[in-house]
C-alpha cells in the first residue's frame, strides 16, 4: 500500500483572489486527507501579505490563519529569504502566486531551478519581457527539465479553461489561426452595464467604481482601463500558439484613460476624477446607437500575420459579443480542426471563486504529477 505523502504549500497575497483559494485549499486538504488508499496531506507552510506573514521555522502548519495574520507582527521574508526557507523544507513545496506583483513574477525561475513548483494568476511573469518567459520555462521541469512544474491557467480567462484548451489544441497537432473575443471581466461588466444591448445604462465612471468593489478589476483599475490587462492575455495565448510577441506593449493596445487623467498619481485620484469625464464616454455610446450598434472592448490574435491587438469596436446588438452578461468573457479559437465554426470557451471571466478555483485546479495537476 503507498505510504502517506505530505506536500507544503507557501502562498503569496491573501487579498480577493488569495481569500477564495485558501478556503478552496481546506477544502482540498480535507478530502486529500481523507483518501482510502493513499492519503496526501497539504500542509500551508507559509502565507503573506504586502505588510505581514505567518510561518515557524519548523514548517509546523499554519492553522486560523485569518485571525492570526491579522493579530501577526512578523514581517513577509524577502524573496530569496523565502527561497532559502522553502527549498529547506522536509519535502516537495509548491508556491502560490495570488499577487499581481512584478518582483514576485521575476523570481519565479529561482524558485523553479530549485524544484519548488508555482501557481499562479498573476500574468506578470508570463506577459513581462519574452526573456522572462524563456527563463521560466527552462528553468521549469514541465516535462523535460529537472526544476518544479510551472501552471497558470488563472492568468487568462480567470478560472475558464482557456490555457488547458489552447495547449491541448496546440499539442495535438491543430493549427491554430486566430483567437479572438472578450478577455476582461472588468471590461466585460463595465460594457454590458454601461451600454446593455436592451438600451439605458448605468454612468461609465460608477460602473468602474462598482467592478471595483466587485473585486473584478486589477488592485489599481487603471491596469484594466489602460487595456494593458488584455494585453497581457493576449501576449500569453499569442506565446502559446509560438508567436515571439516580445510585450504587451509592442502591438497596438487602445488605453480608455483620458488623456488628462494619465498624470493621477494614486488609483483613489483617478476613481475620484473620472466622473468629469462620462461625457466623452457617452458619446462613444449614442454614435454606436447611431448605427444600431453598441461598444465593446475586445481582442484578438491573429496567428498567420502575426498581429495582435486590442480596442473598442462596435457591434451588432444581435452578435454574441453584444450580448455577453455580467463579467463574463468569451474566447473563440478559429483553427483548421474547427473549421468555421469556432471552438469557444464562455463565462464568468474575473471574480475571487472563480479565478480561485483555476488556481486550486492548477495545484491539483502539480500534486499528480510530484512523485
Ligand atoms: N480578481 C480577479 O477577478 C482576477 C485576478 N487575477 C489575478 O489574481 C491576482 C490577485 O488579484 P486580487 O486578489 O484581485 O488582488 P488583491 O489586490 O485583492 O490582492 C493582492 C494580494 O497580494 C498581496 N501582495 C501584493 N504585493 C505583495 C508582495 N510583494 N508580497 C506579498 N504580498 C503581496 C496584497 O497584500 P496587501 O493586502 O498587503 O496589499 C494582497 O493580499 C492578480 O495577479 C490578478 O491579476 C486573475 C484573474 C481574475
Ligand atoms: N482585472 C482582470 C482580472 C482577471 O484577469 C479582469 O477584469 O479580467
Ligand atoms: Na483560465
Amino acid at each position: 500500500m503507498p505510504l502517506p505523502r505530505q506536500i507544503f504549500i507557501a502562498v503569496i497575497g491573501a487579498g480577493g483572489v488569495g481569500k477564495c483559494f485558501l478556503s478552496q485549499l481546506h477544502h482540498l486538504a480535507t478530502k486529500l486527507s481523507q483518501s482510502p488508499s493513499a492519503p496526501t496531506y497539504l500542509s500551508l507552510i507559509y502565507l503573506s501579505t504586502s505588510k505581514k506573514a505567518l510561518y515557524h521555522s519548523d514548517y509546523k502548519s499554519l492553522s486560523n490563519w485569518e485571525s492570526e495574520l491579522q493579530s501577526s507582527s512578523t514581517s513577509p521574508l524577502s524573496l530569496s529569504q523565502l527561497a532559502e526557507y522553502l527549498i529547506k523544507a522536509p519535502g516537495k513545496v509548491v508556491l502560490v502566486d495570488n499577487t499581481s506583483n512584478q518582483e514576485v513574477a521575476d523570481s519565479y525561475s529561482q524558485f523553479l531551478k530549485q524544484g519548488v513548483s508555482i501557481v499562479t494568476p498573476n500574468k506578470k511573469a508570463f506577459s513581462g519581457s519574452y526573456g522572462l518567459w524563456q527563463d521560466i520555462f527552462q528553468a521549469a521541469s514541465n516535462g523535460t527539465g529537472t526544476g518544479g512544474w510551472v501552471f497558470h491557467e488563472s492568468s487568462v480567462g480567470a478560472g475558464l479553461p482557456v490555457i488547458s484548451t489552447l495547449k491541448e489544441l496546440v499539442e495535438t497537432g491543430d493549427e491554430v489561426q486566430k483567437i479572438e473575443g472578450v478577455f476582461s471581466g472588468t471590461m466585460s461588466f463595465l460594457f454590458n452595464s454601461f451600454q446593455p444591448t436592451s438600451g439605458g445604462g448605468g454612468k461609465f465612471s460608477a460602473e468602474v467604481k462598482t467592478a471595483k468593489d466587485k473585486g473584478f478589476t486589477e488592485p489599481d483599475p487603471r491596469d484594466d482601463l489602460n487595456g494593458l490587462d488584455v494585453a497581457r492575455k493576449l501576449t500569453i495565448l499569442a506565446r502559446l500558439v509560438g508567436l515571439k510577441v516580445e510585450s504587451p506593449t509592442s502591438f497596438p493596445v487602445q488605453s480608455l484613460i483620458p488623456k488628462e487623467l494619465e498624470s493621477c498619481s494614486s488609483g483613489d485620484e483617478f476613481l475620484s476624477k473620472l466622473p468629469e469625464f462620462d461625457d466623452q464616454m457617452d458619446k462613444l455610446k449614442t454614435d454606436a446607437e447611431k448605427e444600431g450598434k453598441v461598444v465593446r472592448f475586445v481582442g484578438s490574435v491573429d496567428v498567420p500575420n502575426g498581429e495582435v491587438k486590442v480596442g473598442l469596436e462596435k457591434f451588432d446588438k444581435s452578435h454574441p459579443i453584444a450580448a455577453l452578461k455580467g463579467s463574463d468573457n468569451i474566447i473563440a479559437f478559429y483553427t483548421k480542426r474547427y473549421g468555421d465554426n469556432p471552438l469557444i470557451i464562455q463565462g464568468a471571466g474575473a471574480g475571487g471563486d472563480v479565478t480561485a478555483m483555476g488556481v486550486t485546479g492548477d495545484l491539483i495537476k502539480v500534486l499528480r504529477l510530484l512523485q
